[in-house]
């Protein structure tokens, strides 16, 4: 069946046609949708796809029951319950390179058009035919002090461009160090510092529970009289009753704004003020900006319900296209391994709370953590009813109280190799089940279990170690794994069993360490073996830990 993708707000025709462009994905493009509408529409899709109006909540996720990605054609995913969608699975991919440079414009215009009431000569010229050339005195930008909050990719922007019109820049980030700042030509400082600084302030942050209203009557009154505001990032970021009091006040000259906290702002004062200027959410409204973002988001949304890796997953660990090439294949043997380790550790009815992951070989210097995570995939998957994926696998992991130790052994060189073995300490993590050391929960008679995987050359997994015994799986499918007794007629015995079963035995590998002592036994599957004959394997006296796994 072909994924369902609703496009539920306007994005520019080449996204919905890059969408199209892939046979595997059909593609509505509804926008207008109410709340309930969208609720009622949303369970017959696997993707969704938005812009800023469109409000994708917990109800709407809730609904989703088919939905596994929602893309966010431009930055913000304030309108997005990432949380929700987080704990339900569901991938949240954003474009935040498209729109930076005309957010970034349209913060400049904005500036200046508030610096010489530009909107308010062009109303009183062109509709009320006034020739006023004395009421609409402006204020030079050269020489004067941008005070920016927020440095990120808009904020860089904008004070490059500040600093070309002659004005000096002072940012607040507290996630950006000097040396950006530096490059920029602009002077870091505290939030509190710049207030009696700065002639103008813009401000540039995401809308978070840490930045909403981190502008109220207290900024304000700290502010240089007269100051000019612009808030081209997230209305919420402003009080806006505070704001109109200062405004009033004659504290904050002007304000531009392109947000408000309601959008559209129904009946705000705000709008009535002579000092706002205002528009309609338009800092991402060029030919140019929706072109991007919309080509960006149709290529992750399709690459994300394909499977593939995504560039800027804003619930999962994301990495640059090239280097997610390179380790897709072992994130697959990640998920195998977990699965594997799952099964083997669960075999004689163990639980084991704390698992250690070893990376060694040429993966030990990358980034390892979406290969964490698809072990963690590979952990729970088995043992748990919900789907789980990359987005809520750390969560249900929390939830189970499962923590995952990751060890680098010295590169090496060589091809990857990924360990996984019980125990091992997370750092930092509290007493399991009441404060006890990792240790597991039912019997094992054959010490801590531990299986160990690489990849071959054309990016196959394969299976190299069990419980540190040496074996060599490559084919995919059913296995059988087991400890033996090394002496003769064990193995014989296993094949007759199956054989008169009727269950083909694909290869057989054995993995041990001397002649005549505990051996561990690997046999690959043409079909998978009945209930009645695992019982009967498991009486053997010879064969011990028996577990039906897949690989
Ligand atoms: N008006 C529009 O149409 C429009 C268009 C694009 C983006 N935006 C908005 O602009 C904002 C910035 O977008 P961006 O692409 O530059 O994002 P970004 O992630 O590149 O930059 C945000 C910066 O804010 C900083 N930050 C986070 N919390 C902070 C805090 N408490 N105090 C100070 N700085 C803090 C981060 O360190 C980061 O450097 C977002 O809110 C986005 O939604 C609006
Ligand atoms: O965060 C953003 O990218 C902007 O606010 C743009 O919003 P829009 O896609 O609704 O224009």
């Amino acid at each position: 069946m072909r994924a369902r993708v609703l496009v539920a707000d306007t994005l520019d025709a080449a996204g919905v046609e890059r969408l199209r462009a892939e046979p595997e994905l059909e593609v509505e493009v509804r926008t207008g949708l109410g709340r309930e509408a969208l609720v009622e529409a949303i369970p017959a899709y696997d993707g969704l796809v938005v812009r800023s109006s469109t409000q994708v909540t917990a109800e709407v996720l809730e609904a989703g029951k088919r939905l596994r990605v929602v893309g966010r054609a431009g930055v913000g995913v304030d309108n997005i319950d990432v949380e929700a969608a987080t704990r339900r699975g569901v991938l949240v991919v954003n474009a935040p390179e498209g729109n930076t440079l005309a957010a970034a414009e349209h913060t400049l215009a904005m500036l200046l058009a508030a610096a010489r009431w530009i909107p308010q000569a062009h109303a009183s010229l062109v509709r009320d035919h006034q020739w006023d050339r004395k009421r609409f005195m402006g204020v030079q930008l050269q020489g004067k002090v941008l005070g920016v909050v927020g440095l990120g990719r808009i904020g860089s922007e904008v004070a490059r461009r500040a600093r070309a019109l002659g004005m000096r820049v002072l940012a607040y980030d507290p996630f950006i160090g000097p040396e950006r700042a530096g490059e920029l030509g602009v002077e870091l400082r505290e939030l509190e510092a710049i207030y009696p600084e700065a002639d103008a302030f813009t401000l540039h942050t995401p809308l978070t529970e840490q930045t909403r209203h981190l502008l109220g009557a207290e900024a304000f009154a700290r502010m240089k009289r007269g100051v000019i505001l612009v808030n081209c990032a997230r209305g919420g970021l402003v009080d806006e009753a505070a704001l109109l009091a200062a405004l009033e006040s004659g504290q904050v000259r002007a304000a531009a704004l392109d947000v408000f906290e309601e959008e559209p702002p129904r009946s705000s004062p705000l709008l009535e003020h002579p000092h706002v200027v205002a528009t309609p959410h338009l800092g991402a409204s060029t030919h140019e900006a929706q072109l991007h973002v919309a080509l960006e988001i149709a290529e992750q949304v399709a690459r994300a319900l394909k499977g593939e890796p995504v560039a800027h997953a804003v619930n999962a660990p994301g990495l640059p296209p090239e280097l997610a090439r390179q380790l897709e294949p072992y994130v697959r043997l990640a998920q195998k391994l977990g699965e594997l380790f799952t099964g083997w550790a669960s075999g004689a009815g163990a639980f084991w709370p704390r698992v250690e992951v070893v990376y060694s070989g040429s993966i030990a210097s990358r980034d390892v953590r979406p290969l964490t995570n698809a072990l963690l995939v590979g952990l729970l998957q088995p043992v748990l009813q919900e789907a789980v994926n990359a987005v809520n696998a750390p969560v249900l992991a929390r939830q189970r109280q499962l923590r995952v130790n990751e060890v680098r052994e010295a590169d090496g060189g060589g091809p990857g190799r990924i360990t996984v073995r019980a125990g091992g300490d997370a750092p930092g993590s509290e007493g399991l089940r009441g404060g006890a050391e990792a240790a597991p929960v039912g019997g094992r008679s054959s010490g801590p279990p531990q299986v160990s995987g690489t990849v071959d050359d054309a990016g196959r997994p394969i299976l190299v170690a069990v419980d540190g015994y040496p074996v060599h799986v490559s084919s995919t499918g059913h296995v059988l794994l087991a400890y033996n007794r090394d002496q003769p007629g064990v193995i014989g015995a296993v094949g007759t069993l199956l054989g008169q079963s009727g269950v083909n035995i694909a290869f057989m590998q054995v993995g041990r360490r001397r002649p005549g002592e505990e051996a561990v036994m690997v046999l690959g599957l043409d079909n998978p073996i009945p209930d009645p004959v695992a019982r009967r394997l498991r009486e053997f006296d010879e064969l011990w830990h028996v577990v039906i796994a897949r690989w």
